[in-house]
Parts: C-alpha cells; structure tokens; sequence
C-alpha cells in the first residue's frame, strides 16, 4: 500500500508506518503547506490542517492514500485552560475520512504562553530544556511520564481515520 504523508515530520512518518504495518505500507513524506495556522487554535482549525495535508499529499504524488495529522489547542471547560489536541485525515482522491487521537490538558505555565500566541513546540522545549522534543517524545510523552508518546498519540487519530476504508462497517453509510 502506497501512502503519502503531509509533513516531514519523522515522529508523523513513524506514526503512519507503525499503525498500518499490516499493510505493508510504502510511506513517503511531503513537505505541504498545512493551509492552517502554524499553532491552530481550534478543533475545526486543526481538522482543517489535517485534511489539507491529506488532500495535498495525496495530490503531489500516486499514492493510494493522502494522510495528514496536524495538532491544536482547543480551550476545555469553563476556565481558560488549554488542552492539546492531535487529529487525523486520510483520502483516497474520493472519500476523505477524519479521526481523533488523545486530549491532553496542557499545565498553566505552557497554557499561557501558547494562549499569547506561542507555538506549543518551542515552549515544551523551554519547559523541558530539550530541543525539538515535537520530533521525539513530543508534549504527549512529557505530559505524560511517559505513558504515551507522540508516536502512539498520532498513532490512534491515524488509526480512527484510516478504520472507515478497511472495514465494511461505513458501506451503508448515505
Ligand atoms: O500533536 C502534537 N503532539 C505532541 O505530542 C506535540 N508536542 C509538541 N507539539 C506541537 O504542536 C504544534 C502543532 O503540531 P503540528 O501538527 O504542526 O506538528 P509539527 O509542527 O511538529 O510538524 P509539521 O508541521 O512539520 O508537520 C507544534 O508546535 C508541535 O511542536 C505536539 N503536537
Ligand atoms: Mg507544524
């Protein structure tokens, strides 16, 4: 199976190709303009961000399948509190598929600064006194201790958007 992945992104590369390893998947990676902000601020920016990646993947190559996976903050609940957000969407050139991974509630300090207008990345490597920790454990494995990874994390939302072309399950859908 051929899939093109809209970033180059090693942690959304390893993410594709570890979840669809059944499929023997032939992955190659390319570099699309998200078409969204580079810090997306809402769930219908981030899903957006995730569907242009998929489609202009798709489009740049002879793929069988566009995937794109893009992360966001979204504000939960009633105080300004920021949680972090990964969403997935795949395309075949003619359905396009959309699915969820984790929500992980980002700590005061990072919330803050991501909520003046910083990139979540940078900060978690401020935070963490790492460098690029976006293209290793990611803020889902720091957050976390651990218990999930970046990988893992973008791992489910490809997962819950790829799931509607290999079962049969959606064939009734109108
Ligand atoms: O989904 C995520 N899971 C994580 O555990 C994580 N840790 C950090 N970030 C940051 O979230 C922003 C948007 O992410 P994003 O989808 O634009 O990815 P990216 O900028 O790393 O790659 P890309 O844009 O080259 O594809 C970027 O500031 C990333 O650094 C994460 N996002
Ligand atoms: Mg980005």
């Amino acid at each position: 199976m051929e899939l093109a992945v809209g970033s180059t992104n090693p942690v959304k590369i390893d993410a594709v190709e570890r979840t669809l390893e059944r499929y023997e998947p032939t992955v190659t990676a390319v570099d699309v303009d998200s078409g969204v902000s580079e810090q997306p601020r809402s769930l219908e920016e981030t899903v957006s961000g995730a569907e242009n990646r998929a489609r202009r993947a798709l489009a740049a190559t002879e793929a069988d399948y566009g995937v794109g996976l893009e992360g966001g903050v979204v504000r939960l609940g009633a105080t300004p509190k920021l949680s972090l957000i990964m969403w997935g969407a795949v395309t075949d050139g003619d359905r396009l598929e959309r699915g969820g991974g984790p929500t992980l509630r980002l700590p005061d300090r990072v919330a803050e600064r991501v909520a003046d207008g910083a990139e979540l990345g940078p900060v978690m490597d401020d935070l963490l006194g790492t460098e690029n920790v976006a293209e290793a454990e990611g803020a889902a494995g720091a957050l976390t201790d651990g218990l999930t990874s970046r990988t893992q994390a973008l791992g489910e939302a490809v997962a819950a958007s790829f799931g509607p072309f290999v079962t049969g399950y959606y064939d009734i859908d109108t």
